[in-house]
C-alpha cells in the first residue's frame, strides 16, 4: 500500500471534465469528505469501538500502511490487541488475528459477517459481481456457489478431471528434468505457476493455454499476472471515492483494459464450445467446466447462466486455483531445501510407499503424513494470502463487547494469527512435527489456530482440489529429484522475505538445483 500523499492530494487532470461530470464529481467530493469526517468525529467520541491508532481526517490510516500492511497490522495487534479498529480512506475497517475472534467471525455470527465490499475490481473484472467470490452475500452469490459447488468442484468431476492434472505434472517433471540434464538451474516459481495454470486451463477449459486463436501462451501468462497484480492492487478509489475518479494511478484504466483482453479470450472460447456442441466445428463436446456451465438447463429453453456470469465464474476459477497452490510450493520447497532433514524424511516417506520402480499418483498422497504436516506448517508460516477476502458487516453487532457497525470491512490477519507467540511455541521456526498428533485428514482446523482456506459460508469452495494439488506437485517434485540451492546460496542466506499483495510469494523467486534420483524412462511416464 505504498500511496504517496502527493499523488492523492495534488491530482494531475489530463482530460477536459464536461460540467455534468464536474457537478457529479463536486457532489461525490462533498458526500464522501463529510461520511469521512463523520466517521473522524465518531472514532474521537464515545462509541465504544474496538481500539486502534489515530488516523487523519479523510486519509484515515492509509498512509501508515506502509508496504508490507500484514506486518503493520501484526505490530499494532500487540499494541491494541487481537481486534483493531482502523480507517482506510472513508472505510471503517476492523482486523483481527485471534482464533476465538475468527471463530466468532465465521462460525457463530457468519450470518452477519458473510458480505464483500464492494470494490472497483468487483466491479469491473468481476462484471459486476456476476462472479461469486467478489459477489456480495445474496441470491445470485448464493445461485452460483451452489452450481460451483454441486457441479463443478464435486469429487466425482474431479476423479473425472485427475487425467489432466496427471499429464500436466509429467510435463513439470520432464521439464526439470531437461534442465537438470543440461546443468541448468531450475526457476521453480515458474515451473509451479505453469503447472498450476495449465491444470486449470485444461479443466476449465479444456485447453492448455487461454490464448484465443492466434494469440500465444505467453499472453495468458500475462492475462493471468495482470489480474493478480490489479486485484493486489489499493485503489484510491476503494478508500476515498472522491478522488477515485481521477483515477490517479492508471488501475481503472488498466482494469477495463485486462477486461477487454478476457472478453476477447472468454468469448472465443465460449463460441467454440458452442460451435462443438452444435456440430459446427468437429471434435465433440468437451469435458471441461465451461462444457458443464453451458450445458445447465434453463427454462424454456434459454442458458441458465449468461455469458457474463459463465465469465465471471471461469475468473474466479482461475484467479483462486492458480495463484494460492503455486505460492503455497514455492514457500514449501524454499523450507524443504533449506532444511535437507526435512527433505530426506518426506523421500523417505514417499519411497516406502511408491517405491522407485513407478512414479507417485495422485491417489498416493493421502499415505503421505509427514508431507501434509510440510503443507500444514507451510499455511502457518507462510499462508498464500497475508488476508483473507475481506468481508463486510451487514448488521450492527458486537465482538468482544465491541460495536461493529453495519458496513464495517474486516480483515483476518491470517499471517498474525500463524505467528502468535500466545498459541504456537517457537512460532517463526518452521517445525513441520508440530503437526504429528494432529488429526492430519481434516484440512480445517478445529481450533481456528491456521485458516488457510477461512470458514463458514465463505471459505474456499476448491480447498480439496487446492490441497491435492499442492501435495500432489511436491510429492512428484521429491520423489524425482533430490533439491539443493545453486552455488552461492545457503539455508542462511536465501531471501525468506515475502512480497506483499493480495497473495504473498518469495520476494525473490526461487531457483535451485535438480538432480535425478529415479530411472531416466520415468521421466517420461
Ligand atoms: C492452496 C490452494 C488454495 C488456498 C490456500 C485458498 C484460499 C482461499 C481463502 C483463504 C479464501 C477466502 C475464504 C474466506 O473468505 O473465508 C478462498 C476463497 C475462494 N477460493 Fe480458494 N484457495 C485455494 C484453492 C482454490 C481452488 C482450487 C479454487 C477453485 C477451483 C478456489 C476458489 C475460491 C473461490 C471461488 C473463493 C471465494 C468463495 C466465496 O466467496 O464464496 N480456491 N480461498
Amino acid at each position: 500500500m505504498d500511496f504517496r500523499i502527493s499523488e492523492l492530494l495534488i491530482p494531475a487532470i489530463s482530460e477536459p471534465v464536461e460540467s455534468g461530470h464536474l457537478a457529479f464529481a463536486t457532489c461525490t467530493v462533498l458526500v464522501t469528505l463529510l461520511s469521512c469526517v463523520f466517521l473522524f468525529i465518531r472514532s474521537g467520541t464515545s462509541v465504544n469501538l474496538p481500539p486502534g491508532p489515530k488516523g487523519l481526517p479523510i486519509l484515515g490510516n492509509l498512509l501508515q500502511m506502509g508496504s508490507h500492511p500484514h506486518r503493520t497490522m501484526t505490530a499494532l495487534h500487540k499494541v491494541y490487541g487481537h481486534i483493531l479498529n482502523i480507517r482506510l480512506g472513508c472505510i471503517p475497517t476492523v482486523v483481527v488475528d485471534s482464533p476465538q475472534l475468527i471463530a466468532e467471525i465465521t462460525k457463530e455470527q457468519d450470518n452477519v459477517f458473510s458480505s464483500r465490499p464492494h470494490m472497483t475490481f468487483t466491479e469491473i473484472l468481476a462484471y459486476d459481481a456476476h462472479d461469486f467470490a467478489m459477489a456480495p452475500y445474496g441470491p445470485h452469490w448464493r445461485h452460483v456457489r451452489r452450481i460451483c459447488v454441486h457441479e463443478l468442484l464435486t469429487p466425482k468431476r474431479l476423479e473425472n478431471t485427475r487425467k489432466e492434472r496427471i499429464e500436466e505434472s509429467r510435463c513439470m517433471i520432464m521439464e526439470v528434468a531437461e534442465r537438470a540434464n543440461k546443468g541448468e538451474v531450475v526457476d521453480l516459481r515458474d515451473v509451479l505457476a505453469g503447472v498450476s495454470m495449465t491444470v486449470m486451463c485444461r479443466m476449465l477449459l479444456g485447453r492448455r493455454e487461454f490464448a484465443a486463436t492466434g494469440k500465444q501462451p505467453k499472453d495468458f501468462k500475462h492475462i493471468i499476472h495482470e489480474l493478480f497484480r490489479l486485484m493486489g492492487a489499493l485503489n484510491p478509489r476503494d478508500f476515498v471515492p472522491a478522488l477515485g475518479w481521477l483515477d490517479l494511478q492508471g488501475f481503472e484504466r488498466d482494469m477495463y483494459k485486462l477486461r477487454g483482453e478476457f472478453d476477447e479470450v472468454l468469448d472465443a472460447i465460449i463460441q467454440e464450445h458452442r460451435d462443438l456442441e452444435s456440430g459446427k466445428l468437429p471434435g465433440g463436446k468437451k469435458n471441461d467446466f465451461i462444457s458443464v456451465l453451458l450445458d445447465l438447463p434453463g427454462e424454456d429453453g434459454a442458458p441458465h447462466l449468461d455469458d457474463k456470469t459463465i465469465k465471471a465464474v471461469t475468473i474466479d476459477m482461475m484467479a483462486g486455483a492458480t495463484d494460492t497452490s503455486a505460492v503455497t510450493n514455492e514457500w514449501a520447497m524454499a523450507e524443504i531445501i533449506r532444511n535437507p532433514q526435512i527433505q530426506r524424511k518426506l523421500q523417505e516417506e514417499i519411497d516406502s510407499v511408491v517405491g522407485l520402480e513407478r512414479n507417485v499418483e495422485e491417489s498416493d498422497v493421502s499415505n503421505f503424513p509427514y508431507l501434509m504436516c510440510v503443507v500444514k506448517e507451510t499455511f502457518r508460516l507462510h499462508p498464500a494470502g497475508p488476508f483473507a477476502i475481506p468481508r463486510e458487516s451487514m448488521a450492527d453487532t458486537t465482538l468482544n463487547g465491541y460495536l461493529i457497525p453495519k458496513g464495517t470491512r474486516v480483515l483476518i490477519n491470517i499471517y498474525s494469527l500463524g505467528r502468535s507467540s500466545e498459541t504456537w511455541v517457537d512460532p517463526l521456526i518452521f517445525q513441520p512435527e508440530r503437526w504429528a498428533n494432529e488429526n492430519l485428514t481434516a484440512i480445517h482446523d478445529s481450533g481456528f489456530r491456521i485458516l488457510p482456506f477461512g470458514n463458514g459460508r465463505r471459505q474456499c469452495p476448491g480447498y480439496n482440489l487446492g490441497t491435492t494439488m499442492v501435495l500432489f506437485t511436491l510429492a512428484r517434485l521429491l520423489h524425482g529429484f533430490n533439491w539443493s540451492f545453486p552455488p552461492g546460496v545457503t539455508s542462511d542466506s536465501i531471501d525468506m522475505e515475502e512480497l506483499y499483495g493480495c497473495t504473498t510469494p518469495l520476494r525473490t523467486r526461487l531457483r535451485a538445483i535438480a538432480t535425478p534420483r529415479l530411472a531416466p524412462h520415468l521421466y517420461s511416464q
